[in-house]
Order: C-alpha cells, then sequence, then structure tokens
C-alpha cells in the first residue's frame, strides 16, 4: 500500500502553517512534505513533525525569491554561489527534521542553452556530494511548462538520462504523475521505465490538479502499479483541495492509517 505525504503548502491551508502538521496527523496521514520551511526556525519545524507523530518526506531546497518568480537556482548560469548558500541554509531543517531527500529546483533557464546544461550538471553534481555524508539525497522534478513557464526541467526523459549517465548514488528522479501526465502521458509505461531511479512520487488529478480521484488518470490502478512495481518511497500529495481539505479525503481513507 502506497504511503502517502500531505503536501502541507497545498493542503490544510484552513489553518496556519505551523498547524498543518496536527491536521494531517489527525486526518489520518503518517507523512507529510511541503514547499518550504525557511519562514521558520528549524527546530520549531522539528517540534511540530515529532510531536505528531509524523515522518518528514521531502521539502525543497530555497529557490530564491519565489514571489518574484525565482524558481531555483541550479541551471542558472552564474548563480552556483547561491546554490552554495541554498545547500547550507537547508542543511539545519534537513537535521530537525529527519528528512531523507531534497528537492534541487533547475529554475528558469532554457534546456536548449549549453551553458544552463553546464551549469545544471555542475549543480547537481555538487549538491548530491554535499548532501551524501549528511544521508541525504536530490531529487530533480520535470515541471510541466503550463504551471511553470520556462522552468528549465521541463522533460522526463532528459532528467532520466542524466540521472543514469551521473551515475550519483544520492541523485534521484521526483516522479510528479501530474507532471509527466501533461508533459509525455503513457505515465504507466514511464514508472515502469524509471522506477530503479525513482526517489520521490507526487500526485494530483489532471488537468485539475485537485483530489486523485477521477478526471484523466486512473489513480486505484496506479497505486497498485507502484506496489507492482515494489516501489517503497513516499506519494506526495501535492494538489489543491477543491474545498474543505479533510471533505476532499473520501480517496484516502482506504490508506489512512498506514504506517511510514
Ligand atoms: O511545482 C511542483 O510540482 C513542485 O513540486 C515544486 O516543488
Amino acid at each position: 500500500m502506497p504511503r502517502f505525504a500531505a503536501n502541507l503548502s497545498m493542503m490544510f491551508n484552513e489553518v496556519p502553517f505551523l498547524d498543518r502538521f496536527e491536521a494531517a496527523a489527525k486526518a489520518g496521514f503518517a507523512a507529510v512534505e511541503f514547499l518550504f520551511p525557511y519562514e521558520y526556525p528549524a527546530d520549531e519545524i522539528g517540534k511540530r513533525l515529532h510531536g505528531n507523530g509524523l515522518t518528514q518526506a521531502l521539502f525543497n531546497l530555497p529557490p530564491g525569491d519565489w514571489k518574484a518568480g525565482e524558481r531555483g537556482f541550479a541551471a542558472r548560469p552564474d548563480h552556483f554561489a547561491a546554490l552554495q548558500q541554498s545547500l547550507t541554509t537547508a542543511l539545519p531543517y534537513a537535521q530537525a527534521t529527519g528528512v531523507k531527500r531534497l528537492h534541487l529546483m533547475a529554475g528558469i533557464a532554457d534546456l536548449n542553452d549549453p551553458k544552463a546544461v553546464a551549469a545544471f550538471r555542475k549543480s547537481v553534481a555538487h549538491a548530491a556530494e554535499f548532501l551524501a555524508p549528511h544521508g541525504l539525497d536530490v531529487v530533480i522534478e520535470p515541471i510541466n511548462p503550463r504551471n511553470v513557464p520556462g522552468y528549465f526541467l521541463n522533460d522526463f526523459l532528459f532528467a532520466r538520462d542524466l540521472i543514469n549517465e551521473l551515475r550519483i548514488p544520492n541523485l534521484k528522479l521526483q516522479f510528479d504523475i501530474y507532471h509527466c501526465q501533461i508533459i509525455h502521458g503513457d505515465v504507466t509505461m514511464r514508472l515502469r521505465e524509471m522506477m530503479p531511479i525513482i526517489g520521490h512520487i507526487q500526485i494530483a488529478s489532471i488537468p485539475s490538479r485537485n483530489e486523485p480521484d477521477g478526471e484523466e488518470l486512473n489513480y486505484p490502478f496506479l497505486f497498485e502499479e507502484l506496489d507492482r512495481l515494489g516501489y517503497d518511497g513516499f506519494v506526495g500529495c501535492e494538489y489543491n483541495p477543491r474545498g474543505n481539505t479533510t471533505d476532499g479525503l473520501a480517496w484516502f481513507r482506504p490508506y489512512a492509517g498506514a504506517k511510514s
């Protein structure tokens, strides 16, 4: 049975961020993820997480000025110092939560620009090397161009080839089924092919990005497929609830209470 992680950036927005840990635990989640914890002290995040008996599945490295449109530095030539600083900033949060993987965002850059590709390779390798002694994996995630226009990493095949080429043991793929369906389709065959390099999975209905309970994909089939493929990582619920978060959890009821 998949191990679901509530995404606290998108779910349980009925309450302030720090109270979403308790809300997720009460709803039956054993794990959580979120985009960024950096507005809050690391020890407070750790306290809320552990105080509610939760496991931290994932969070993102600092992306730069999110409100100004920055989406990470990894593929941006001349931003290597910012990337190095983002690793140092994230480390206390990783230690406070005990998370085992961090998402390195690529940034707004052109996948056809050789300088951006070179910057991305250098950043990915550096981040993995920096985080390995701390027992942390780095995950990279292709994101569809409708949600984030201009995002560098917009191709699962490019990400797959880079990971296979670099052969860095703690570098993995963050496979968001929502993005994969929008970019490429053929989700099941891509999951089967890429499973050996997948370090984290995320879900949402397509095209709405709401609860994974209908529309374009048959999620019950995909959840069984993840079991058939032996996936034992987390499945992050990175979706926007249609209304009240708890009211929209009918899809999750069969899985609530699964141990992390
Ligand atoms: O936009 C997304 O899908 C993300 O997961 C950002 O981290």
